[in-house]
């Protein structure tokens, strides 16, 4: 699903009005039809709604959705917050259509705000895309005073006071509603953990915005949904053999840390590859062969920690770095790497810190290499940002640099692509963030690029199936008993 900005949502509309065609006011009607859909499967019309309009087309929406959850017999009370002399044209209509059965209440200062009981529903309708400054004086006043009951709040289409495709500053006032019911196109903003408590769960109400423009429109931005990871997903063919999915090689562990290479290899093992090598430091060869039978494994001259690569001529892809520590001989292990690796690689963990510490090396990566580094690890590669509207723009010019594929690791993996596009994804949760998963993602990666995967589908279809298999555990057991080998042990395909 494609992510665009404000200004091309706005594009899209007025193309739907003229080539439709379609009346700015029907519009309006049908996203609040949208909304009031998707608002009702959530709660049950015996719950009062107070609604908060502003006086745009965010609180022209906010004025119908207040006549239609009437008429399906909601007991709904309206406030407009009088931010402004003049509504817009289709709030104004919207006023006219409601004011016959309601009486709306007219905020003009915060002492005029009623007391609702703790049960209201309050749905935000007061600011939405059109936001052109931060919240302040009576807007700002109001934005606190809701966000200080302890009521349910549902945002219409963006929070109040949330920039939809930059960073707020931080004590900007902003609605922390619990639920976003936004239309059409998730907004930047909300794939950005650091908003995580002003957009809430959101979800995406369909307001049948041309295709055309859709379709014809370029952006940098993706949502990696359902139907677009599994359009990536190569079938596989009846009389396919071995040979087939390739044989990947995970180079990892050291002493101490050979968890990391037996997550790995469980996930490579899991996600379709044919043939699985492990090469690792000779401390680790029976919990690899006892752990994860069905890998192979090459041994490594030292016994605690990997000096050497294996003869590279039989892998069809290469994933490198978890649990492998940063000794001095690891160091040149990785950078002969890089020098002679023919095959598609993954550079996870300890390989990336190498990288990060031994700067020249970045110049050898291969070009369409996959990094995977959560934040502490890409901000060791790039340098500190101040929001995450700037760690992204330096991950898009990192990636466009080098020529990479980056894996931004969080809530929302951002997988960033050597064109400097960005596909955030949509799976995982909190349970995720615990020891090992990363090396669970390298493993999945790996065994797509063996099996043939371009880098730019490993990477996006790895992150999906990876936070996909995070879900499944966590419903099976709750977030916090999640572990690592979970992720693992549920993946499925
Ligand atoms: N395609 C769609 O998705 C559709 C969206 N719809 C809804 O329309 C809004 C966007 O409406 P718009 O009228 O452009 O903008 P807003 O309602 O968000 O607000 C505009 C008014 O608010 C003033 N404003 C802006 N910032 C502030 C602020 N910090 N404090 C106070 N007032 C502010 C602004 O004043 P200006 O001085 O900036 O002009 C305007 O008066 C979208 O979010 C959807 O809800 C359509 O209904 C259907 C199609
Ligand atoms: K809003």
């Amino acid at each position: 699903m494609k992510i665009f900005s404000t200004e091309q949502i706005r594009e899209a509309d007025r193309y739907t009005i003229t080539h439709e065609p379609i009346s700015s006011l029907d519009l309006m009607e049908r996203a609040s039809q949208a909304f009031v859909r998707c608002f009702c499967d959530q709660f049950v019309n015996t719950r009062p709604v107070g609604i908060f309009c502003g006086k745009g087309n965010n609180g022209g929406d906010g004025l119908a959705i207040a006549r239609l959850l009437s008429e399906r017999g909601y007991q709904v009370q309206v406030f407009i917050v009088e931010h402004t002399e003049t509504g817009s044209a289709d709030f104004q209509e919207n006023y006219e259509r409601l004011k016959n059965h309601h009486s709306p209440i007219h905020i003009h200062a915060t002492n005029d705000l009623p007391a609702l009981s703790p049960k209201t529903i309050i749905v935000d309708a007061i600011l939405g895309s059109g936001l052109s400054r931060p919240a302040e004086g009576l807007v700002a006043a109001v934005i606190n005073s809701i966000n200080d009951l302890p009521n349910k709040i549902i945002s219409v289409d963006i929070a109040s006071g949330l920039f939809a495709d930059k960073s707020n500053q931080d004590g900007n006032p902003i609605i922390k509603p619990s639920c976003t019911i936004s239309f059409q196109f998730p907004k930047l903003a909300f794939l950005l953990p650091q908003n995580a408590e002003y957009t809430g769960n959101w979800h995406i109400a369909d307001i049948g915005l041309h295709q055309d423009y859709i379709r014809n429109t370029a952006t940098p931005y993706y949502f990696t949904d359902k139907a677009a990871a599994e359009k990536l997903i190569i079938p596989r063919k009846k009389f396919s053999h071995k040979g087939t999915f390739g044989h990947a090689l995970v180079i990892a562990g050291s002493y101490g840390k050979m968890g990391a290479a037996v997550l790995s290899a469980k996930a490579c093992l899991r996600s379709g590859v044919g043939l699985l090598s492990m090469h690792i430091p000779e401390c680790g060869y029976e919990i690899m062969q006892i752990s994860n039978p069905e890998a192979m494994v090459t041994v490594d001259n030292n016994a605690r920690y990997i000096t050497n690569l294996p003869d590279l001529s039989t892998y069809s892809a290469i994933g490198v770095g978890p649990g492998l520590g940063k000794e001095k001989e690891t160091i040149l292990m990785l950078e002969k790497l890089l020098d002679t690796t023919q095959s598609p690689l993954i550079i996870d963990a300890d390989a990336l810190n190498i990288l990060s510490e031994n700067p020249h090396l970045l110049d050898k990566l291969p070009a369409n290499t996959i990094l995977t580094p959560h934040p502490k690890e890409f901000q060791r590669l790039t340098g500190s940002s101040s929001n995450e509207f700037e760690r992204l723009e330096l991950a898009r010019n990192f990636a466009g640099k080098y020529k990479v594929v980056v894996c931004l690791k969080g809530a929302n993996t951002a997988v960033v692509l050597p064109n400097r596009d960005v596909h955030f994804n949509s799976t995982g949760n909190a349970g995720m963030a615990t020891g090992g998963t990363g090396d669970v993602l390298t493993g999945i990666i790996t065994a797509l690029l063996a099996q043939g995967y371009t880098p730019q589908n490993a990477a996006i279809l790895g992150v999906y199936q990876h936070g996909l298999a995070g879900d499944k555990a966590a419903q099976a057991r709750g977030m916090s008993a999640l572990i690592a080998s979970d992720v693992a042990e549920n993946l499925s395909w």
